[in-house]
């Protein structure tokens, strides 16, 4: 009689409640008596055992078990061979999928029938010789497992057999690499126990590919560098992710380095040390433990438990990235780029520099639900990459900001750059010294940033240019445009109305944003900014001016006074009542201004507004065209042909009470 436990392969068994309850069998010593020898009879009821109605599997087992021991007579290493090369085209042949089903249900039926328990023979290799040497006889001699057994447990084996103790082999035909070899290796160590003890059964199971390699192992390595010792950029992105995770600031091993921002630090985990991440619910474990001091190749080893792995490791990998993505993203110095020289260079058009521009959606004075509307649809499309993709449409969004000069414009473009992370690429225009230069520019620039043309109407509107129209139109959505993924293009602007409309159509030009003069909201947000005065008894009068008379100062202009007077706020108060009364008494409201340096080259926003009938207050996304429509008929302001008939136009709803009440 004798004593063993069968260890079926936890890698080829994807029950694990079972496996469990036989790692915890294991845990308690549990060896399980068998009152029957296995022996020839135990052999020919095989087949019956497999009472499966898969008649296919059932006649391959029975074929490939007499295989085996024919196999197991003396031969020489030829035959023995071209055996184990036949066998596995034979389970080619066979459909996998029923099979593994089949070998699966019918294992464990065998094995339950015979009270066997089943247990974790994925174990380390101390543990499964420390298994064999406290008399515990089991083998699983599944191709991947002998090679990972040491010689001296091997030697073990054969010893234990000697004395007559048995081994169970359940081993694994499977189509993948350099199979026949490892039959082989297994089928002479079974054939040289077989002679020993003569107490040797064989089950044979017939894998497939996918199936083999997805149970090489609990653990998978991610190293440094390829066989080429070229970096992995996996190995990047896993040691990007780490670093996010919350775990790794509690753990007691880290390396602190700075990052790529200034005031950055970074904790890495130190080598050989582990941190526990979970995801979907299960629980994995990151490790640095193979480092190799030599050559200073570094290799991440996740570990995590079988069930799992199977439906895990590929969603668990796909959200590493991502995340890895963000992180690098966030923590990305932003870039300016230039173009400058007409004549291009060897190393390209660009010239960069680091983008230092202060402004943040948080400092930008405007209104509330306009810069929430355009947080979120830059948001959505930072989320949309499929969504863009299933439409056939380029991932890019465009933007035209529009208004007086000082109004925040270019402020609003750094803004936006500092939201998403995204360099930005400033085309001087002038410098470009054709159409193919302009597609030149725009081929040389990345994805994941920003394409700014500003001043657009003043390009747009210059008698000669050295860029066509077509080649602008070109530039906005042609087939160059898609050259890069993930990009936003900004174009500002002073005044829209002697635009093209072409220019202006959804696709060239996305979502249109108003900035307007200053109202009595932003100005209260300045005096809060530049003064740090909340209230004051002044506000009232300055209310009643901006009112009744309309916004006839920029933002940067009361900015400007605010600051030179920044010592009074009473004075500097008066001035910005003194100026904003003078601009509305001259009745040029954005005459040649008294206060600040107006921008040079910008018209001036009221006397556009003149030029155009436009009233300042347009439509946000949510208004209907019907209201503006008639709006604008009641003021004789309608023109024919809305050019915002698909195209979003966001304006700050102040803006639109303004119109409101201009009306
Ligand atoms: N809405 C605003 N919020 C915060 N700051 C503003 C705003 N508008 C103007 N400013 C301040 O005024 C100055 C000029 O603004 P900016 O250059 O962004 O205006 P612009 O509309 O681009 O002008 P231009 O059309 O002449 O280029 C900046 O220093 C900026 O800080």
């Amino acid at each position: 009689m004798n004593g063993f436990l069968v260890m079926l392969n936890q890698e080829e068994d994807d029950q694990s409640g079972d496996l469990e309850s036989a790692d915890a069998d294991l845990d308690n010593n549990v060896d399980v008596e068998m009152n029957t020898s296995v022996d020839d009879a135990d052999r020919d009821n095989f087949e019956l055992q497999y009472n499966s109605s898969l008649d296919q599997f059932r006649r391959q087992v029975t074929f490939e078990h007499e295989r085996i021991w024919k196999l197991l007579s003396p031969m020489d290493s030829h035959n023995q061979m071209t055996d184990s090369r036949s066998l596995q085209n034979t389970a080619e042949e066979v459909e996998e999928s029923s099979m593994d089903t089949a070998i699966r249900m019918g294992n464990r039926r065998w094995l339950q029938e015979r009270n066997l328990q089943i247990a974790d023979t994925t174990a380390a290799e101390t543990e499964v010789y420390h298994m064999i040497t406290n008399g515990t006889i089991l083998d699983i001699g599944c191709g991947s497992n002998l090679r990972n057994f040491t010689e001296e447990i091997r030697d073990q084996m054969e010893r234990e057999s000697r004395m007559g103790k048995l081994y169970i082999q359940i081993s694994m035909i499977c189509k993948q690499q350099h199979p026949s070899m490892i039959k082989f290796v297994n089928l002479n160590l079974k054939f040289k126990l077989q002679k020993q003890c003569g107490h040797v059964l064989f089950f044979t199971r017939l894998g497939s590919c996918g199936m083999r390699q997805e149970t090489g192992s609990k653990a998978k390595e991610v190293p440094q560098f390829n066989d080429l010792f070229l970096e992995n950029q996996l190995y990047h992105k896993v040691s990007t992710y780490l670093t996010s995770l919350p775990a790794i600031e509690d753990s007691d091993f880290t390396n602190l380095f700075s990052g790529s921002k200034a005031n950055d630090i970074i904790l890495h985990l130190d080598k050989n040390q582990v941190i526990h991440d979970s995801f979907l619910g299960a629980r994995v474990h990151w490790s640095n433990e193979k480092y190799c001091e030599g050559n200073g190749k570094r290799t991440l080893v996740l570990k995590l438990r079988k069930k799992d792995k199977r439906m895990i490791l590929r969603p668990y990998l796909q959200h590493i990235l991502s995340v890895a993505d963000q992180v690098e993203q966030k923590s990305k110095e932003i870039k300016l780029f230039m173009n400058l020289e007409k004549n291009p260079y060897e190393n390209g058009r660009w010239r960069s520099v680091h983008f230092t521009h202060p402004a943040t959606m948080d400092t930008m004075i405007m209104d509330e639900d306009l810069k929430n509307k355009v947080k979120a649809d830059l948001e959505l499309f930072l989320k949309s990459k499929q969504y863009y993709h299933r439409l056939g449409h380029v991932w890019k969004r465009s933007y035209l900001l529009y208004g007086a000069s000082g109004t925040g414009k270019s402020s609003f473009i750094a803004a936006m750059a500092r939201f998403l992370n995204f360099d930005v690429y400033d085309i001087n225009i002038s410098k470009v010294s054709g159409d193919s230069d302009l597609k030149m520019l725009l081929l040389q620039t990345t994805s994941r940033s920003m394409i700014v043309i500003e001043d657009f109407d003043r390009f747009l509107t210059e008698k000669s240019r050295d860029v066509s129209l077509s080649g602008v139109l070109n530039f906005m959505d042609g087939i160059v445009s898609c050259c890069g993924e993930e990009r936003v293009m900004v174009f500002t602007m002073n005044c829209k109305d002697q635009i093209d409309q072409a220019v202006l159509r959804p696709g060239r030009v996305d979502v249109h944003i108003q900035f307007p003069l200053c109202n009595f909201s932003a100005f209260k947000s300045l005096a809060n900014n530049y003064l740090g005065v909340k209230e004051h008894k002044l506000f009232s009068q300055v209310e009643e001016i901006l009112q009744y008379g309309g916004s006839s100062l920029s933002p940067a202009e009361i900015g400007e006074i605010m600051i030179s007077n920044r010592n009074s706020p009473t004075r500097a108060l008066k001035s910005v009542i003194s100026a904003l009364q003078s601009q509305t008494n001259s009745g040029d409201l954005r005459g040649p201004s008294k206060v600040g340096q107006r921008m040079t080259g910008s018209r001036s926003a009221r006397s556009s507004r003149d030029e155009t009938g436009e009233t300042g207050g347009v439509f946000s996304q949510e208004s209907s065209v019907h209201t503006v429509r008639e709006f604008k008929t009641l003021y004789g302001l309608w023109r024919m042909g809305s050019r915002r008939k698909e195209s979003m136009d966001l304006s700050s709803s102040a803006e639109k009470e303004e119109s409101q009440q201009a009306a």
